[in-house]
C-alpha cells in the first residue's frame, strides 16, 4: 500500500530534498540522505536526498531575487496564489493525508484533517490579503496626517516538527505569501516525503497560475545546514515549531543578530473537570485529547484534574474506555484504527521510561504502561497513571506519548493552581455546567495558557484562532486572528500637507 500512496503524489524511491527554484530540484546526492519509516512497520520508505551548502545558497539567493518582485505585487493578487495552492490541495487532499498517516503514523482521518486545516488556512489568508489594515491616526499638529502600514518582512524561515509535517507549514507559508514574503521550508527529518510531495503541489499550481517561485525547500542529513540557517541575517524571521530544548536555542540565536523568532515549543495540557461537568462530552473529549495521534500533538491532554466527588466514577469510565482503544490500535491508514504508532524507536523508549519513573515515584498504572511487543513498528499502549503529584519532575514533563496523569483536587482554585503550575503553558479547558467555574478559568486570575477552552478538550484548534502558547511554549502566535503581523513589517507615516513645519511636542526651533 504504502508504493500506492507514494505514486499518486508521484514519489518514487529516490527524491531530491531541495527545491532551488526556477522549476529546478537539486541533484546533489553527497550531502547525506533522509529514509523516513513508516513507524507501523519500520519499512523503510525511500530515500530523500539532503542538500548541501551550495544548494542552500542558490535557494537563498534566488529568494532574495524572488522577493523583490513579489513584495511589489499587489496584496490581493498574492492571495489569488494561495487561493491557487488551496484548491491543489483540496484535490490531493486523499493521497497527501495518507502520506501524513503513512510517514509520520497518525491515523487517516487525522492526516486528512491535517491537509484540510492547510486549505483552511489558505482560504482564510485569501481573505485576509484584503484586510491587512493599519490604523490612522489623529496627529497633534495642524495639517498632518498620521498612519500604520504593514510591509512585506523579507525571507521567511520555517522549521517544523515531525509530528504535523504539511499543516504546520501552510499556517506559516499561506500568511507569509499574502504578507508578501518567500518561503525557505526545512522540515522534520523524520517526515521529509510528505513536504517534498506539498512542495511539489503547490508549486504546479503556482507555476500553472503563472506565479513566480514562492516556497523553497532545503533538507538537512544533521543540524549544521539547520543551524546556519537559524543564523542567517538574510532571513529576518524563523518560525520555529519543535521541542522547547531547541526552540529555546533557536530563539536566543535569532535574537543574538536581531531577527525575529516565532515560536511553538511544546505543551503540557490540561483538563479540569469539575463536580458539574457534563461526562457525555468530557470523557470523549478527554480519550481524544490524550489518546489522538497517539499522545503526539503539542496539544494532547496530558494532565486530568477531576473534583474528588466524581473522581472513582470517572477513572473507572475512562480506564474503560483506554480499553476499548487498546483493541483498536495499529495501521494509521486502516478505517478500524484508533491509534496508531508513536513515530520512531526513541519514541517509546522515552514512553517506557516515564512510565518507569512514574512507578518509582510511587504512581499507580490504572491502564496500559506497556509497548506492544508482540507486532512490528512503534506500538504502545495509552497509559492512565494515577497516584503521582503534579509537582514531580515526569509530570512536570512533556512526554510525547499518550501517558495521562490524573490527580483529584477539592476546589477549583486548587486545581487551576496545579493547572498552571508547570513550565509550560500551551493549551487547557475546564469541562462545566457552572458559569462562575467557567468565567473564573478564562479571567486573569484563571488559566495562563494561550488556549483556553470550556466543554471542548485541549487538542484540535480551529484556523481561525490565533494558536500558540506562553512560557517555555514559546510565545508565538500563528494561524488566525492578527498572527499576519509576525510576518510584516511596521511602518508608521506622518504626511505634512500644510506650509508650516511644527515640531511635535510644541518645540520651537526657529533658524
Ligand atoms: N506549539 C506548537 O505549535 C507545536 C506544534 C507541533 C509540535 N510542537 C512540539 O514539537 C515537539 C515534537 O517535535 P520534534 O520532535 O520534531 O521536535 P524537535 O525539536 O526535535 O525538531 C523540530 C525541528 O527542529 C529541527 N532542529 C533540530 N536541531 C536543530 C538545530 N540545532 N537548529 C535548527 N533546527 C534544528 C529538526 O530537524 C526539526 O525540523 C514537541 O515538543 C511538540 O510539543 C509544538
Amino acid at each position: 500500500m504504502s508504493h500506492a500512496i507514494l505514486t499518486a503524489l508521484g514519489l518514487d524511491g529516490e527524491q531530491s530534498g531541495s527545491y532551488l527554484g526556477q522549476g529546478e530540484w537539486s541533484r546533489t546526492a553527497d550531502a547525506g540522505a533522509l529514509q523516513p519509516v513508516n513507524p507501523a512497520t519500520g519499512e523503510v520508505l525511500g530515500t530523500v536526498h539532503a542538500s548541501s551548502a551550495a544548494d542552500y545558497e542558490v535557494i537563498v539567493k534566488r529568494a532574495q531575487a524572488a522577493f523583490k518582485v513579489w513584495r511589489a505585487t499587489p496584496a490581493p493578487q498574492r492571495g489569488e496564489a494561495v487561493r491557487l495552492c488551496g484548491e491543489a490541495l483540496r484535490r490531493h487532499k486523499d493521497a497527501l493525508g495518507s502520506l501524513v498517516a503513512l510517514e509520520m503514523g497518525k491515523i487517516k482521518p487525522e492526516g486528512d484533517g491535517e491537509v484540510q486545516e492547510m486549505i483552511d488556512i489558505a482560504d482564510f489568508a485569501v481573505g485576509q490579503s484584503r484586510m491587512m489594515y493599519g490604523a490612522t491616526m489623529h496627529s497633534e499638529r495642524p495639517g498632518h496626517r498620521m498612519y500604520d502600514q504593514y510591509h512585506p518582512l523579507g525571507l521567511v524561515g520555517i522549521i517544523s516538527a515531525f509530528n504535523f509535517p504539511v499543516a504546520v507549514w501552510a499556517w506559516n507559508a499561506m500568511l507569509a505569501t499574502i504578507a508578501g514574503d518567500i518561503c525557505i521550508w526545512k522540515p522534520s527529518p523524520k517526515t521529509p516525503l510528505s513536504a517534498v510531495a506539498t512542495i511539489r503541489i503547490c508549486n504546479e499550481a503556482l507555476k500553472a497560475g503563472g506565479f513566480p517561485d514562492l516556497f523553497f525547500l532545503f533538507n538537512d542529513a544533521g543540524t549544521e545546514l539547520s543551524q546556519g540557517f537559524v543564523d542567517d541575517k538574510r532571513i529576518p524571521l524563523i518560525s520555529f515549531t519543535g521541542s522547547t530544548k531547541v526552540g529555546r536555542m533557536v530563539g536566543e540565536r535569532v535574537a543574538q543578530r536581531m531577527g525575529r523568532s516565532l515560536l511553538e515549543l511544546g505543551g503540557n495540557n490540561a483538563i479540569i473537570l469539575d463536580e458539574s461537568a457534563d461526562l457525555k462530552l468530557a470523557i470523549p473529549g478527554i480519550v481524544f485529547g490524550a489518546v489522538g495521534t497517539a499522545g503526539q500533538r503539542c496539544t494532547t491532554t496530558r494532565r486530568l484534574f477531576v473534583h474528588e466527588s466524581i473522581y472513582d466514577n470517572v477513572l473507572e469510565t475512562l480506564v474503560k474506555a483506554y480499553k476499548q482503544v487498546e483493541g483498536k490500535i495499529g495501521d494509521p491508514n486502516l478505517s478500524t484504527t484508533l491509534m496508531g504508532p508513536l513515530n520512531s524507536r526513541e519514541a517509546v523508549q522515552g514512553y517506557l521510561t516515564a512510565v518507569e519513573k512514574a512507578k518509582a515515584a510511587g504512581g499507580t498504572i490504572a491502564t496500559g504502561g506497556a509497548a506492544l511487543t508482540d507486532r512490528k513498528g512503534n506500538f504502545v499502549l495509552p497509559t492512565i497513571v494515577t497516584g503521582i503529584a503534579n509537582s514531580h519532575e515526569v509530570v512536570q514533563t512533556e512526554t510525547f506519548a499518550p501517558i495521562l496523569y490524573v490527580m483529584p483536587f477539592r476546589t477549583l482554585d486548587e486545581a487551576i493552581d496545579m493547572q498552571n503550575d508547570v513550565p509550560q503553558g500551551l493549551s487547557s479547558s475546564i469541562f462545566t455546567n457552572n458559569l462562575r467555574g467557567a468565567e473564573q478559568f478564562l479571567s486573569a486570575a484563571g488559566s495562563d495558557c494561550g488556549i483556553a477552552n470550556v466543554n471542548i478538550g485541549t487538542s484540535g484548534a480551529e484556523i481561525g484562532g490565533a494558536f500558540g502558547g506562553e512560557k517555555e511554549t514559546g510565545g508565538g502566535r500563528e494561524s488566525g486572528s492578527d498572527a499576519w503581523k509576525v510576518y510584516m513589517r511596521r511602518q508608521t507615516n506622518t504626511i505634512n500637507y500644510s506650509s508650516s513645519l511644527p515640531l511635535a511636542q510644541g518645540i520651537k526651533f526657529d533658524l
